[in-house]
């Protein structure tokens, strides 16, 4: 599988899914532009890496790792990163993977706190960075793939917090309007060959989360002894990055625009296991 000669951006790929789909489209041998916050304007925790680490490992993978500061909350640094993109590839772009989340490291995602005890901007948190910023995002790649005519992919990672309850309200209606998201691009960039689908990982041993686990900060209702060994057995950051490269090589990718896809459906359909070699099930209660 080669994406020699594509050119991909990930938002928010310093550390957690992103990261692990930026060093998988970079293994397939991608330029891949990778965003995060600005370090003078968020320090970054030292336990996890950082944008500058991303982008070295995917060059040293095989792709090439180009770093762009973009607080996803500024829409017009998000115009600026596809401005750019656009004037350093001769307005080429293949795949836009919307990823960035702004709550995952704070301590109102897993609190517990039904609505009514959390303040009401707990939904800005979650969804200016993990939602709008993905409509607008897709706006600036869409009209370059769109005046490309040569096709594209969108990617909008997701959960099955769209389907089922998991965290909060916030959350919740947050997936579901990042799957729906999808749904309605796809309808509308069909005509131009362009394919948008939505992403649902399983669990993710993702730095936070696993850190989160081990200090005992997922208060959602399961037991910490359950949660640890869910984490335990959780599929690593790049099995996301997997099934985007086999989408992205895929010739047929179009017959799932406006799906949501399953990461461990797509491993059983194109034969794809975690990087440690473990093939990924998930039990279908997680989601119905
Ligand atoms: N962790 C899981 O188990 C899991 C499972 C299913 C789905 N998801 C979804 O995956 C997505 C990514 O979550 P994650 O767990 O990898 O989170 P994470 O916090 O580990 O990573 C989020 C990334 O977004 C970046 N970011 C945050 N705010 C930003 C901003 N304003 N501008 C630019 N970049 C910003 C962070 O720096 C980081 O690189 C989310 O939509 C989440 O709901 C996570």
């Amino acid at each position: 599988m080669s994406l020699h000669g594509k050119v991909a951006v990930v938002t928010g790929a310093s550390r957690g899914i992103g990261r692990g789909i930026a060093l998988q489209l970079g293994e397939a041998g991608a330029k891949v532009y990778i965003t995060g916050r600005d370090p003078k304007n968020k320090k970054p925790n030292p336990d996890f890496p950082t944008l500058e680490q991303t982008a070295q490992e995917i060059t040293a993978r095989g792709g090439e790792g180009v770093l762009v500061y973009v607080d996803h909350a500024d829409d017009a640094q998000i115009k600026a990163l596809f401005e750019k993109i656009a004037n350093e590839n001769n307005r080429q772009l293949d795949i836009l993977v919307n990823n960035a989340f702004a709550a995952a490291d704070t301590d109102q995602i897993a609190s517990g706190k039904k609505f009514w005890e959390a303040e009401p901007d707990v939904w800005d948190l979650v969804n200016n960075v993990g939602l709008r910023s993905h409509y607008v995002a897709s706006v600036y790649a869409a009209r370059l793939f769109v005046k490309n005519n040569r096709g594209g992919l969108i990617v909008n990672i997701s959960s099955f917090g769209g389907k089922k309850y998991l965290f909060n309200v916030a959350y919740g209606v947050g997936k579901a309007a990042v799957d729906r998201l999808a749904a309605d691009m796809a309808h509308e960039l069909k005509p131009y060959s362009v394919a948008v689908v939505s992403l649902w990982p399983g669990s993710v041993k993702t730095e936070v989360m696993v850190k989160k686990v081990e200090e005992g900060k997922i208060n959602i209702g399961v037991p910490q002894e359950q949660l640890k060994k869910n984490i335990q057995n959780a599929e690593s950051v790049e099995y996301s990055g997997k099934a985007i490269v086999a989408l992205a090589t895929d010739p047929k990718v179009l017959d799932k625009t406006g799906k949501i896809l399953i990461t461990a459906d797509l491993g059983k359909e194109y034969g794809f296991k975690d990087i440690d070699g473990r093939e990924i099930t998930i039990d279908p209660n997680r989601y119905k």
